[in-house]
C-alpha cells in the first residue's frame, strides 16, 4: 500500500482560538478511515484542510506527495444537507453534470454508460429521470454519491453524510458504500459522531479531542459490539 493522504503537524486556528493542535496522521491508499469526535472538536475543519478548501496555520498535508494548498481535483466532498443536487436537473442529468464539465472529455455514450454504472451501484435504477424533489433524503444522498464517484476520484470526503438519515435508511447505505468502495478502491475520509457507524465502516477510527488525535483504534474486522463500543465511547 502507498500513502495517499500525509498530515504533519497540522494546525489551525480561528480567532486566535486554537482548533487543531499538531495533528500527525497517515492515510494509506484505498484506506476507510472514520474521524470521530464529538460537536466541535476540529473534524470539519480537518477534512476543510485536506481538501484544500480552507488555509492551515501551521504543518503541511500532501496528497500523493503533493503538497495540497488549494481544492485538489482528487478530492471530492460529500456533506450532511441532502441538498446539494441542481433542483433542475433529473437524477441522471445530475449524475452525468460532472463528466459532461469534465476537463477530459467523454463521448456521449461514455457518458451514458458511466452514469447507469453508478445509478446501478447506488441502486437508483428506475429513477433516473425523476427530480430532487421527488426523492427521499436518502436517495438524495445516493444520487450525492454517485455524482461524486462518477469521474473517480482518489479520495472521497465525506462529511457526516447520513446524519440525518433514519436507522434503515443509513444501515441500506453504510452496506452500499462499503461495496462501492470494495469495487472502487477509493480513499475514504468519513466523519461521524456515531461509534457504532465507525464500527461498522472503517478499516481505522480516529479519535479526536479538544484539537487533537486521542486514540486511533484499528478494526479491520468491522464488527460491531457493546464492549469495543464501550471501549471507544470511554476515549470520547
Ligand atoms: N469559520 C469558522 N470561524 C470561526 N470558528 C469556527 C469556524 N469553523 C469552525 N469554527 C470553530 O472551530 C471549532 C471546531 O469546529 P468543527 O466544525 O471543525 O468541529 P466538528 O468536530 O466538525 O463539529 P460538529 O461535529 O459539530 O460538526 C468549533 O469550536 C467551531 O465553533
Amino acid at each position: 500500500m502507498s500513502t495517499m493522504i500525509k498530515i504533519e503537524n497540522l494546525s489551525k486556528f480561528y480567532n486566535g482560538i486554537k482548533v487543531l493542535n499538531h495533528i500527525n496522521l497517515t492515510i494509506e491508499e484505498g484506506e476507510f478511515v472514520c474521524i470521530l469526535g464529538s460537536s466541535g472538536e476540529g473534524k470539519t475543519t480537518l477534512l476543510n484542510l485536506i481538501g484544500g478548501f480552507i488555509k492551515k496555520d501551521g504543518g503541511k498535508i500532501t496528497l500523493k506527495d503533493k503538497e495540497v494548498t488549494h481544492p485538489a481535483k482528487e478530492c471530492i466532498m460529500i456533506f450532511q444537507e441532502f441538498d446539494q443536487l441542481f433542483p433542475w436537473k433529473t437524477l441522471r442529468d445530475n449524475i452525468e453534470f460532472p463528466l459532461k464539465n469534465a476537463k477530459r472529455k467523454y463521448t456521449q455514450e461514455e457518458i451514458r454508460k458511466q452514469s447507469s454504472t453508478y445509478i446501478n451501484m447506488v441502486k437508483l435504477q428506475g429513477f433516473e429521470e425523476y427530480y430532487p424533489h421527488q426523492l427521499s433524503g436518502g436517495m438524495k444522498q445516493r444520487t450525492s454519491i454517485a455524482r461524486s464517484l462518477v469521474t473517480m476520484p482518489k479520495v472521497l470526503l465525506m462529511d457526516e453524510p447520513f446524519g440525518s438519515l433514519d436507522g434503515q435508511t443509513k444501515n441500506q447505505l453504510h452496506k452500499t458504500l462499503l461495496d462501492i468502495w470494495k469495487k472502487t478502491k477509493t480513499t475514504i475520509v468519513f466523519i461521524t459522531h456515531d461509534v457504532r457507524e465507525a464500527l461498522i465502516l472503517a478499516d481505522r477510527i480516529v479519535i479526536m479531542k479538544n484539537g487533537e488525535i486521542s486514540k486511533v483504534v484499528h478494526n479491520q474486522d468491522k464488527s460491531v459490539s457493546e464492549n469495543k463500543v464501550q471501549e471507544i465511547t470511554s476515549f470520547l
